[in-house]
């Protein structure tokens, strides 16, 4: 079965790696289509996939089609497609629903919230699908998306709390990460910052791998490390002070943002079904 990819930026260039070196597919069943072509020509001198002469010959040739593009380029770019109603489209963009999708496309749709991480086949890709996508074609999609990581089938409900905890994190992790490097350089400047990064990312690859290997709760771990009356325990004492406030704040906006995109997106399937009236 030939699958599409249609806009390589981050996640569709992530989505192409990964199915290549999982070998989920054969890199001659994969097309890819992007609006600048340098970025597919590049996949393909890369990994042998094919680039599509255009969007709708992708749409031709594959049976299931991933659209990687921005959530506001979702809608349009389906619109000026004509997609054979069999055809399994599945959506990555955040804010898209698969109703959305589906006032476009009357055949089967699925939504997918990829991860960065999965270019390494670990990390979680988050899965709902609509009633008209078939067992097969629901196994098909599992089975590409098990191979570059663990897949969790989400509510409508979940997805969006579940997308910064799976596709979100890896930034926000970054981000903490930084913070805590930064942090260690102004109090002890002579360590450095690629000194204070390198043992930061050694320890946390080694925390996740205790974490899943041991499967430890986050309080087992916490144990282990924090000697009773030692230092850590401080350390802990801080963050339980500073910590939730800030995360119960970065839940509070990233809701706020994926709300005002819902609502961008609400406005285009509205001028649409004014144009068809
Ligand atoms: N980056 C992530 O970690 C991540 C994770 C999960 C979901 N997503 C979702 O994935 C989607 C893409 O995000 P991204 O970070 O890869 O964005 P990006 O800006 O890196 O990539 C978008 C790509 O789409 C291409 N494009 C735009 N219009 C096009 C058209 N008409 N035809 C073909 N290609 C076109 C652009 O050239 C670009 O390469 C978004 O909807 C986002 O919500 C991203
Ligand atoms: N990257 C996309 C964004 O930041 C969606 C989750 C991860 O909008």
């Amino acid at each position: 079965m030939r699958i599409g990819i249609i806009g390589l930026g981050s996640m569709g260039q992530m989505l192409v790696k990964s199915f290549c070196k999982s070998e989920a597919i054969q890199p001659e069943n994969v097309l890819v289509f992007n609006r600048t072509q340098a970025k597919a020509d590049k996949l393909q001198a890369e990994y042998g996939v094919t680039v599509a002469a255009t969007a709708q010959a992708l749409c031709e040739q594959a049976e299931l089609i991933f659209l990687c593009t921005k959530p506001l380029d979702v809608l349009p770019v389906l619109r000026g497609l004509s997609v054979a109603a069999d055809k399994h489209i599945v959506s990555v963009a955040a804010g898209v629903s698969i109703a959305d999708v589906e006032t476009v496309h009357a055949g089967p749709v699925s939504k997918v919230i990829p991860t960065v991480t999965s270019s390494e086949l670990h990390g979680v890709s988050l899965l709902t699908n609509s009633g008209k996508v078939s067992a097969e074609q629901r196994e098909h999609l599992l089975t590409l998306l098990s191979a570059i990581g663990t897949v969790q089938v989400v509510t409508d409900a979940e997805i969006e709390t579940a997308t910064i905890l799976s596709s979100s994190a890896p930034g926000l992790i970054a981000g903490i990460l930084d913070s805590f490097a930064q942090a260690a350089v102004r109090k002890t400047p002579e360590l450095g910052i690629e000194a204070a990064r390198s043992i930061l990312v050694e320890t946390m690859l080694g925390t996740a791998l205790l974490l899943k290997n041991e499967q430890l709760g986050f309080d087992q771990l916490i144990e282990r490390v924090a000697t009773k009356g030692g230092i850590t325990e401080e350390g802990l004492r801080v963050l339980d002070k500073t910590l939730p406030g800030g995360f119960d704040e970065l839940f509070a906006m990233t809701s706020s943002k994926h709300a005002a995109l819902k609502e961008l997106v609400q406005k285009q399937v509205g001028e649409h079904s004014d144009e068809k009236e």
